[in-house]
């Protein structure tokens, strides 16, 4: 299969390279810029690019190995990746008087990298690329071998090759989507001048994982927690495709769980799919050590801490279990490499099954490593997996226990689970003139319960009731979120139906904060 490796020097972006690489149906993978030249080759990448970054060239440890310029593979460097191109090869790079950031516009000479992709062509005849800029440094002196392809006034040299060696550098950024033929480009350098094959296809990806699992766990057992999210369920049914019944899931019920859930998710599993699945019913032993705790980073330790105990007692059960699998993907994997590195506030502590205690002794089988998010859902789609639940919004491992506010009580969990479940109906009952749902245009949408009474008049009699919180957001990335703006009319539906409908709500809210400054869930 042809590889393109990507070498990050630690722009905000680099994970856009990949996904437009992706995109062009090429496998490709992220590394950091000093990967060691010995790893470099035993890759075999097919071409590298080089990321942007927030350094100077000419004054930075941000440098990656020469070596890379001489393996005879094709090569991209982006902003930084282009400076440091230059300056390796014997260029010059310069502060720049100006800085450039956001739109510009780039003429351009013939070039296999830009041929055909103008935006616009000029009366002189002269062809313009319309880019996105972040710099303030500059390339001011081409190393031997290249040529402008490219300039404006305020960045002489905003694109440059040696067609002789296939090397690209490219002052902008290919990889927003505000470049207008930025993705082209990318697949013009990965497919025409790398000559990449295409073939990075779900069904080919579905026959080389099968392979894999079954190599690496032979004759053993597999075991894995089951949360009914998109991750842990298309690794379920990944895994399940590779060995069948050497695999057993495990499915904790928490007792803080959605409406439902357990059913449907055993439902799914055990009866549609053949799975082995485990049903813990573990909600005692939950709701008894939270008893009491108001504190939100107590309250997730605790759930974290059952979780692991879950898992050692039922891996106990079984005679050859010698794997945990986790549907860890791409994201995670470049977010926790990114954490080693980053001093970074700790806002909350993710519960983790992946934080294995010593004596558990199993070893980690992560199929989706290399996907992304919608990757992971086209897999889950090819897989047999409901349309449905492979769209689902994500639920957090903690579940209502960080969306009941201070001590989580079995009767606020009972309350919260219908008011959630009302507003997730009317979410997918609301279609656009296209049939798209709001469910479906919002990235993640729940109830919050607050223990807090208020009075109310209900039939004529007073009510002293709780009051539940809306919450909805858009976002691609969990990291940012902007709160939806759902219609007026939608949010009056859900709410007069929740405090009719949910005896003991008698007032309903909507979250109208963004992140930042708030966070997506509330604890
Ligand atoms: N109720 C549960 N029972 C068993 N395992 C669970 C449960 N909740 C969470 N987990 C484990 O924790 C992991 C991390 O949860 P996370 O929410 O990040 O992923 P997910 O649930 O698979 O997908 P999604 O992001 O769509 O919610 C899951 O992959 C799963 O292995
Ligand atoms: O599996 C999980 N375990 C957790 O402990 C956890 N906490 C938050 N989330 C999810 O992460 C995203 C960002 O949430 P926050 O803005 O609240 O940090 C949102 O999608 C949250 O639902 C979790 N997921
Ligand atoms: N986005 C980038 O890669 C910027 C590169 C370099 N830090 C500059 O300012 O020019
Ligand atoms: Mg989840």
């Amino acid at each position: 299969m042809d590889k393109i490796l990507i070498l990050d020097f630690g722009s905000q972006v680099t994970q856009l390279i990949a996904r437009r690489v992706r995109e062009a149906h090429v496998y490709c993978e992220l590394h950091p810029y000093d990967m060691p030249i010995e790893d470099i080759r035993a890759f075999a990448p097919t071409g590298i690019i080089l990321s942007g970054g927030p350094n100077s060239v000419y004054e930075s440890d941000y440098q990656a190995n020469p070596a890379l310029l001489t393996l005879g593979v094709p090569v991209l460097g982006i902003c930084y990746g282009m400076q440091w191109m230059a300056h390796a090869l014997g260029g010059r790079v310069d502060a720049g008087h100006v800085r450039e950031f956001g739109y510009a516009e780039v003429h351009t000479v013939s070039s296999r990298l830009f041929n055909g992709l103008e935006d616009k062509t000029l009366p002189n005849g002269e062809h313009v690329l319309e880019v996105w800029m972040s710099h303030g440094d500059k390339v001011s002196q081409l190393p031997a071998g290249f040529t402008v392809i490219g300039s404006n006034p305020s960045c002489p040299i905003a694109a440059m090759a040696d067609e002789h060696r296939h090397f690209y550098g490219v002052q902008f950024h290919p990889e927003v989507t505000h470049t207008r033929k930025g993705r082209e480009m990318l697949h013009r350098f990965v497919l025409d001048i790398c000559g990449a094959q295409p073939s990075w296809t779900m069904p080919n990806y579905i026959d080389e994982a099968v392979r894999k699992i079954r190599e690496q766990v032979g004759e053993e057992e597999v075991i894995l927690g089951l949360s009914g999210g998109v991750d842990s369920s298309v690794a379920a049914a990944l895994i399940h495709r590779a060995i069948g019944d050497q695999l057993t899931c495990v499915f904790v019920d928490h007792g803080l769980l959605r409406l439902n859930e357990a059913e449907m998710v055993m439902e799914m599993f055990a009866r549609n799919l053949g799975v082995k699945v485990v049903h813990v019913d573990a909600s005692a032993d939950f709701m008894q050590k939270l008893a009491g705790e108001t504190d939100p980073e107590k309250k997730r330790k605790i759930i974290g801490a059952e979780f692991v105990e879950v898992f050692q007692r039922e891996s106990g059960k079984l005679t050859n279990a010698k794997w945990l699998a986790q549907g860890t993907i791409y994201p995670d994997v470049i977010e926790s490499a990114g954490a080693k590195t980053k001093k970074a506030h700790t806002i909350k502590s993710h519960h983790n099954v992946g934080g294995l205690p010593e004596d558990m002794n199993l070893k980690l089988l992560e199929p989706l490593r290399e996907l992304f998010k919608d990757e992971v859902r086209e897999l889950g789609v090819a897989l047999g997996l409901p349309h449905d639940m492979v769209y689902r919004h994500p639920f957090p491992g903690p579940g209502l226990g960080v969306r009941i506010l201070g001590e989580v009580k079995q009767t606020y969990a009972d309350l919260l689970r219908q008011a959630d479940a009302i507003f997730i109906e009317e979410l997918r009952n609301t279609k656009d003139e296209q049939g798209v749902s709001w469910y479906d245009k919002t990235s993640q949408a729940f109830a919050v319960f607050l223990p807090v009474k208020s009075v109310g008049v209900m039939g004529d009699g007073r009510t002293y009731d709780y009051v539940v919180a809306l919450r909805a957001v858009v976002t691609s990335d969990f990291m940012t979120a902007h709160w939806a703006e759902l219609p007026y009319s939608l949010l009056g539906r859900a709410s007069n139906r929740i405090i009719n409908e949910v005896k003991g709500i008698n007032r309903v809210v909507y979250d109208v904060s963004g992140k930042p400054p708030a966070t997506i869930e509330w604890e």
